[in-house]
């Protein structure tokens, strides 16, 4: 089985590192490992005796320049080299890095990046503290003016390497090559973006020493779930698949339900209900064949239908109406203990009340979907939720808020669980954003609820499944392919 991806952030690995030293791997040889891998990966973009210009920040980054520029002049490229700041900075293992370097040491803003075949961007990696500005901002706007292919010496200058935000300015990267594992901002917007490509390097900090350190973040892939999709044995009957029940929408607001309800029962729940309020059960009839249709009014209504337990995972949310009544069915829906998934309206009838949230999914395994503007309206008056700039620490800190697993959805969808682990997603397509697609994701997620899969990793799964089957589909995708093109996606998993 695939160990799942790690991801470390920047104060981790730096811990990471410090262990490995301590184990008696030295730093400096680290970063010969680190300028090592660079010369490799630099030496794949250009042909032989190339023109590389090296531009080194005043840190380790500069250092894992000097040691490539070094090697690459050994191996016959053309290699010129520009220092920010004055080599008399220089310390420690920097300076002793330095060394390898005999040629001559340029000003950074000096480099002619517009006459050569590969920049290599060595100024800042994790250690960037503060915005770019001045002379160093320039020299990254004159990079990224020149058009030639950039590498960027383990994340691009300019990002940080904790939330993926641009500090000021950032190197547009054709390419990154990062050490030991990703970074947050290789996967978080914008840095992902800004890295292109990202290979990794292992530079012998090893696994054990990586998962004491982090442990906690993930990339969103299958191997951190495969393992407990749910495969129905030989002699499964349909109620032991589970029972999805999605609540509807009034008569003109039933479709999101009816989405929601088909991608519960193509992600294999036995038995989808949609639960309808009196009014719109002709308009939902009309349109069900194998997904079951219930009248339901209101939390009344839904309380009495979940009463049977084998309704065991509920969708509330989608077009369901901004009101008490809201509310009030997300309270019944708490109350019975079942498997939740909240989106949509469930949220934002929550707008400015999201201390009635506060520890209230603790006690059933509960997915809550907001997008960026359901989460701002869901937990307005909150500024420790609000306020991170990392999207990552917003999540993780909503999750523990509430008890839930927080799923905070866009092109880099963090979903975060009440325990710590979190997952960031990669694998969308921007003809995702498209009316209905979150309806979708609902019911995939609760339909893996109803087959026993826990919530972090149903949603993560869920979030998986859906970019798949939208990214294989692309242009023109509508909300309504995308139940539909799940088959394709559960067949390759399911191998
Ligand atoms: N295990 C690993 O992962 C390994 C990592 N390795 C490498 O180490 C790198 C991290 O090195 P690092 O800690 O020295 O930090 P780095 O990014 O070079 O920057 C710090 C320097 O930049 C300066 N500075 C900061 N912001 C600035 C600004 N806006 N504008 C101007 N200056 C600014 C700051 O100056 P100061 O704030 O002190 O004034 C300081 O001098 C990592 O990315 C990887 O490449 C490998 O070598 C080995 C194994
Ligand atoms: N640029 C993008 N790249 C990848 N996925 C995206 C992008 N924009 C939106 N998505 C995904 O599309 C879905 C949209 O959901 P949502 O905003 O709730 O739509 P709706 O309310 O119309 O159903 C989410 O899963 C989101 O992560
Ligand atoms: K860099």
């Amino acid at each position: 089985m695939t160990a799942p991806e790690l991801i470390l952030t920047p104060s981790e690995m730096k811990q990471a590192d410090r262990e490995t030293v301590e184990s008696g791997i030295s730093g400096i040889e680290l970063m010969r490992r680190a300028g090592h891998a660079v010369a490799d990966h630099a030496e794949k973009l250009v042909s032989p005796g190339a023109r590389i210009v090296v531009a080194a920040g005043p840190g380790q980054n500069g250092s894992d320049g000097f040691i490539a520029a070094a090697l690459l002049v050994g191996r016959g490229y053309q290699v010129r080299l520009g220092l920010l700041g004055s080599s008399d900075r220089l310390t420690g293992d920097a300076a002793e890095a330095a060394k390898d370097w005999t040629g001559e040491i340029g000003r950074a803003e000096d480099l002619p990046f517009h006459e050569t075949d590969l920049v290599i961007d060595a100024l800042f990696g994790t250690g960037l503290a503060r915005d770019l500005e001045g002379a160093v901002r320039l020299t990254v706007e004159r990079m990224n003016a020149s058009g030639r292919p950039i590498l960027a010496v383990d994340l691009p200058s300019g990002i940080d390497g904790d939330t993926g935000e641009v500090r000021g300015v950032a190197v547009k990267a054709t390419r990154t090559v990062t050490f030991a594992t990703r970074k947050p901002c290789h996967l978080l917007m914008p840095g992902r973006a800004y890295s292109g490509p990202v290979e990794v390097a292992d530079i012998g900090i090893g696994r054990k020493i990586l998962e004491a350190k982090g442990g906690t973040l993930f990339a969103n892939n299958p191997a951190l779930w495969n393992h407990v999709l749910p495969r129905p044995g030989l002699s499964s009957h349909k109620y032991e698949r589970g029972h999805t029940l999605v609540a509807s929408g009034g008569a003109t607001r039933t479709g999101a339900a009816r989405l929601a309800a088909r991608a519960a029962l193509r992600i294999g729940s036995g038995l989808v209900t949609v639960a309808s309020p009196p009014e719109a059960l002709g308009v939902n009839a009309a349109h069900l064949t194998a997904v079951m249709l219930r009248g339901c009014d209101g939390p009344e209504g839904l309380n009495t239908i979940l009463q049977d337990p084998r309704f065991n995972a509920l969708v509330l949310g989608p077009a369901l109406g901004i009101h008490a009544g809201t509310r009030a069915m997300v309270a019944v829906a708490v109350h019975a203990r079942r498997s939740l998934v909240l989106d949509a309206d469930a949220l934002t009838s929550f707008e400015g009340l999201a201390t009635e949230l506060h520890g209230a999914f603790r006690h059933a395994p509960t997915v809550l979907t907001p997008h960026d503007g359901e989460f701002n309206r869901l937990f307005k008056g909150h500024p420790d939720l609000l306020d991170p700039a990392s999207k990552l620490e917003r999540a993780r800190r909503a999750a523990v808020y509430t008890g839930a697993v927080l799923l905070l959805k866009g092109p880099d969808t963090v979903i975060a669980a009440p325990d710590g682990r979190t997952a960031i997603n990669e694998n969308g397509t921007p003809y995702l954003a498209t009316a209905g697609s979150g309806d979708t994701l609902c019911g995939l997620i609760a339909g893996l609820m109803a087959q026993g899969v826990p919530a972090f990793e149903a949603a993560c799964a869920g979030v998986w499944i859906h970019a798949q089957a939208g990214a294989s589909f692309g242009p023109g995708l509508i909300a309504e392919d995308l139940a539909e093109l799940v088959p394709g996606v559960l067949r390759e998993l399911l191998k």
